[in-house]
């Protein structure tokens, strides 16, 4: 069986007919943690709606190799319809979807996890409140509860820390590393400080992507923030373009 979770092959990928992805190719194994960077419109969020299933590529194809996986998903909060009538508690049990029954009866167990992530949040007290009364970093702990409660094999994340506080944020991300000794992460952030100490990995998506097998942001690698190739390829960093890696 491989040992390989999720696999982008040779995606090439847009809206409207225009191209957004231009032939990326990504593999995630188990307990990978991948940082995600890249500039605006660049095409990190289109990368992961792609993988997710949530857009079909104009060409390549999404592979699950070792079979069917459970991916947790934290959008940008940004992406939250906030007016929508339903509360915090029932945010994350609608994480909790299985096999196209929707809202399903919940055991007692899983009724305890749902408790347990909004304790370990700080939301337990907001658990009956609409989510149109959260602030930002709030709902962004609601949403990433959600992307938890299936204990999913794939946890991605974009942008984690646009409005999460200060407070949190070390806790998050201390969070983070516990959650990868169960599960790979795939991390989008603008924040290349976190970036670094955290990930064990960085992809960089500007319309194509290029992987870089460490975590080491050098100098070289924050001019090169846009991802021009010519200059990665001369500096030196470890640098591969994925299609042409199988690991
Ligand atoms: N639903 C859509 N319809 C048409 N174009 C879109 C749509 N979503 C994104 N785009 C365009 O695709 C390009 C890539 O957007 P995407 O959100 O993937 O970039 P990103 O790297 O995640 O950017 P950011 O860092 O700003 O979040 C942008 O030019 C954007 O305007």
């Amino acid at each position: 069986m491989s040992s390989t979770l999720a696999q982008l092959d040779h995606i090439t990928a847009g809206y409207n007919g225009e191209t957004v992805l231009r032939d990326v190719s990504l593999t995630v194994k188990p307990n990978d943690f991948i940082g995600v960077i890249g500039p605006n419109g660049g095409g990190k969020t289109t990368m992961i709606k792609v993988l997710l299933g949530l857009i079909q590529p104009f060409k390549g194809q999404v592979k699950f190799p070792s079979g069917k996986i459970k991916i947790g998903y934290l959008p940008q909060a940004s992406q939250i319809d906030r007016t929508f009538p339903i509360s915090v508690k029932e945010v994350v049990e609608s994480g909790l979807k299985i096999k196209n029954q929707w809202w399903p009866l919940l055991q007692k167990a899983q009724k305890q996890e749902v408790g347990q992530l909004l304790t370990k949040t700080g939301l337990i007290d907001y658990k009956d409140s609409p989510i149109g009364e959260l602030s930002g970093g709030q709902l962004q702990r609601v949403l990433l509860c959600r992307a938890l409660i299936n204990q999913p094999d794939l946890l991605v994340l974009d942008e984690p820390n646009t409005y999460v506080d200060k407070n949190f944020e070390g806790e998050l991300y201390q969070w983070l590393q516990e959650l990868n000794q169960e599960m790979a992460i795939l991390l989008v952030s603008h924040d290349v400080g976190t970036i670094s100490s955290l990930v064990k990995t960085i992809a960089c998506v500007n319309s194509q992507l290029h992987y870089h097998a460490s975590n080491t942001l050098t100098a070289e690698l924050l001019k090169v923030y846009n991802c021009p190739i010519d200059v990665i390829a001369h500096g030196n960093i470890p640098h591969r373009v994925l299609n042409k890696h199988d690991q």
